[in-house]
């Protein structure tokens, strides 16, 4: 049975990458993605603001909606102090197990949790079942019609708090106008815009933080 493109990814990073080095993790994922074929990974550009803010908020727990092969939880993970941990929510099953294995071998599984399922089931758990208080830091990357419920959401759930910090993938491309709409209108959230390009193309693409101010 052939290999599918996320295990291809995968393999490449097996067979290319530094075990237990996050960075180099990130690195071959990009290099594989760049020259080889496209995937949906929030990439260098953009990482870099992914980055940027993940520094600003050192955030003690974060969740990330879509994970995807894993690119963005090691690359959140690389980045947070220790006894930091990240929360990551996939609902495609096979994603889930590429994601797995490619934290596991940048060595970031002990920073990383993988919750497989759909997001407006899991988040209504988070308190009881995986023991969250409130969230620091929310990366949403996932389908984009699913932001701005998922966001109303983790508000009704008392997941927010003043001064979390929410930041969105893919603002234009494929774009979020339902999400972009309800947090610039909403005088609960402070709003920055950050244009970038979709991951590895000329493509414009942005990202919106949106502060929660409780
Ligand atoms: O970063 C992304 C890009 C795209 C995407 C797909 C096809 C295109 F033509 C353009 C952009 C989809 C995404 N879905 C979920 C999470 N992130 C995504
Ligand atoms: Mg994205």
């Amino acid at each position: 049975m052939n290999q599918s493109k996320e295990e291809r990814i995968l393999n490449f990073v097996l067979q290319h990458a530094v075990r237990g080095d996050p960075q180099s993790v990130v690195d071959h994922i990009d290099k594989y993605c760049s020259q080889k074929e496209w995937a949906m990974n929030v990439g260098a550009e953009k990482g870099l603001i992914l980055d940027k803010t993940v520094e600003e908020v050192k955030p003690s727990i974060s969740l990330e909606l879509g994970t995807y092969c894993g690119y963005s939880a090691v690359r959140i993970a690389r980045l947070l102090k220790p006894n930091a941990h990240l929360i990551t929510i996939e609902f495609n099953p096979t994603y889930a197990a590429i994601a797995k294995q490619m934290i596991e071998f940048a060595g970031v599984q002990d920073k990383v949790k993988i919750l497989e399922g759909p997001a407006e089931e899991i988040i209504p758990q988070l308190k009881k079942k995986h023991e969250v208080e409130t969230l620091d830091f929310v990366f949403l990357d996932h389908w984009k019609e699913r932001y701005k419920p998922d966001t109303v959401l983790l508000e009704e759930c008392g997941l927010l708090r003043r001064g979390t910090v929410l930041l969105a993938d893919n603002i234009i491309c494929p774009g979020a106008p339902d999400f972009l709409s309800y947090v610039r209108n909403n005088n609960r959230f402070e709003c920055t815009n950050y244009l970038s390009h979709l991951e590895y193309l000329k493509v414009e693409d942005a990202m919106e933080k949106a502060v929660f101010l409780g």
